[in-house]
């Protein structure tokens, strides 16, 4: 049997990548196409969307009806959006995976929450690159844990919405807790004017957006004498889509719960 999908946001640069990455994975259907009740593109057929989709498959913001015997719904929209698809999935019994950034604490409780009756998978980048760098990370942090400031750099695309990106709040958090730290308490977002000197338990992100970057993330460990720079770059939207239907497969197999692409990995 194979396995039923769902994209909310087809539209969107990510939905699009995924609308041709499940076409092609085996065993999988693409089942609907989601956009908001606002959208332009309501009624359009699927092959608007992605070349090979089926005409027949038309982008609708009927998500109850949509849904209707669909296993996984993958999200990469806006966390008011994911929030809303979230209550229905809940409803359906439908699974998730989320790949929306840009959550508060409290919305991101509503996606804890919500692990209680679906399986979702929830993670602000799923390239195998990015989270094998997440595991690069916590081993350079605890090596480098005195003398080495800390600063997270990161850039994407002109049209992107939040800042900094999910991935290098990600990174942030995973060298903030190998070092023992919480990142509320020690990020930096940004300096300007008479900043002072450095404090060297504070970690500092650097924002910086434009052209058509997919993706590219420096964590620095800046040291007297020597430095140390971990990169990711992605070049392709195709890396995040594959991460999503792996995420959509696993959960298949796994009871109800909050995962993230670590466990989808097995790291
Ligand atoms: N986890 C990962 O690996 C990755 C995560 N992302 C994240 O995915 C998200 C989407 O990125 P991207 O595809 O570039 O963005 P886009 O703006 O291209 O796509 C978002 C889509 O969601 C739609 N949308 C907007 N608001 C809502 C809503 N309230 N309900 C339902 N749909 C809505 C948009 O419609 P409209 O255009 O009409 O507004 C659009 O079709 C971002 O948060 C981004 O950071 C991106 C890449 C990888
Ligand atoms: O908006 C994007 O494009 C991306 N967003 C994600 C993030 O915020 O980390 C992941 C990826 O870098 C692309």
């Amino acid at each position: 049997m194979s396995l039923k999908i769902a994209i909310a946001g087809a539209g969107g640069r990510m939905g699009r990548t995924l609308i041709e990455t499940v076409m092609q994975a085996e065993g999988c259907e693409l089942a609907a196409v989601l956009e908001h009740g606002g959208s332009a593109l309501l009624g359009s057929p699927a092959s608007l969307l992605a070349p090979g989709a089926p005409d027949t498959l038309k982008v609708t913001d009927q998500l109850t009806t949509a849904l209707q015997g669909v296993d996984v719904l993958i999200d990469f929209t806006r966390p008011e959006g994911t929030l809303h698809h979230l209550t229905v999935c809940r409803e359906l019994g439908v699974n998730m995976v989320v790949g929306t950034t840009g959550f508060s604490d409290e919305q991101k409780q509503l996606l804890a929450e919500g692990g209680r009756d679906i399986g979702i998978v929830f993670a602000p980048n799923m390239s195998v690159g990015v989270n094998l760098t997440l595991k690069l990370l916590e081993m350079a942090a605890k090596v480098l844990d005195t003398g080495y400031d800390i600063e997270i750099v990161e850039m994407h695309h002109r049209h992107k919405v939040d800042a900094p990106s999910g991935t290098a709040l990600r990174m942030g958090e995973v060298v903030a807790k190998a070092l023992g730290r919480d990142l509320k308490d020690c990020a930096v977002y940004g300096r300007e004017g008479v900043t002072g000197e450095r404090d060297p338990s504070t970690i500092g992100f650097a924002t910086l957006r434009g052209g058509d970057v997919v993706g590219d993330h420096t964590v620095v460990f800046a040291a007297m004498g020597e430095r140390v720079e971990i990169t990711h770059k992605a070049s392709s939207r195709a890396t995040f889509a594959q991460g999503a239907v792996r995420a959509a497969r696993f959960l298949a197999e796994h009871p109800a719960g909050l995962y993230d692409m670590q466990d989808v990995l097995g790291f």
